[in-house]
C-alpha cells in the first residue's frame, strides 16, 4: 500500500536519509523529504519538531527520524503530542511499535545501523497495523496522562 512518509534527520543522517527516501518513492511511497540538504552541522531538534508538525497537520501518515544514535531526534519528535516515536535498532521492535504503540514515527541512528537494517525496520513498521484491544486503552492514556490512577 502507498503511504505519504515524512523524512527528516540531522547532518549525521543524511546519507541515510538520502538512501531511504529514494528506496522508498521507488516503492511507490510519496515521500516528502524535510532537509537536512546538506552535511553542514544542524541541530537534531529543528528537523525533529518540523517532522512531528507534518504527522499533527496530517501531511505525512509516518514519519522516519534519523541521527546519529537516533536518541535526540526521538526525544524532539515525542515532544509533539500528536507524535508516538520509537527509536529502533532491529526489525520486531518496529513491528511491535506499530502493533502494541501505534507509533507513527520510527526513528534510528545511521551511526549504529547499516542501510539494510534500517530498511529491515521500515519494512517492519510499514507492513505492520495496530492491533488495537487492550493496546488502545494504553495508547489512549499515553495522550491523557492526567487520567492515570496510579
Ligand atoms: O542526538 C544524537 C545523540 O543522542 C545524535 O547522535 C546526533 O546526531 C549527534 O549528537 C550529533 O553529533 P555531532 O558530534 O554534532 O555530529
Amino acid at each position: 500500500m502507498s503511504r505519504r512518509i515524512a523524512i527528516a534527520s540531522d547532518h549525521a543522517a543524511i546519507v541515510m536519509k538520502s538512501e531511504l527516501a529514494e528506496w522508498l518513492r521507488s516503492a511507490g511511497h510519496a515521500v516528502t523529504d524535510l532537509g537536512p540538504d546538506s552535511t553542514a552541522s544542524v541541530d537534531y531538534p529543528d528537523y525533529g519538531y518540523a517532522l512531528a508538525r507534518t504527522i499533527e497537520r496530517g501531511d505525512a501518515e509516518f514519519g522516519v527520524a534519523l541521527c546519529g544514535s537516533g536518541i535526540g531526534i526521538s526525544i524532539a519528535v515525542n515532544r509533539n503530542p500528536a507524535a508516538r516515536c520509537a527509536l529502533v535498532s532491529e526489525p520486531l521492535s518496529a513491528r511491535l511499535a506499530r502493533e502494541h504503540n501505534d507509533a507513527n514515527v520510527v526513528a534510528m541512528g545511521a551511526r549504529l545501523l547499516g542501510i539494510e537494517m534500517a530498511k529491515a525496520c521500515v519494512t517492519a513498521f510499514l507492513e505492520t497495523s495496530f492491533g488495537g484491544d487492550r493496546h488502545q486503552r494504553r495508547v489512549d492514556k499515553l495522550s491523557h496522562p492526567e487520567r492515570s490512577p496510579v
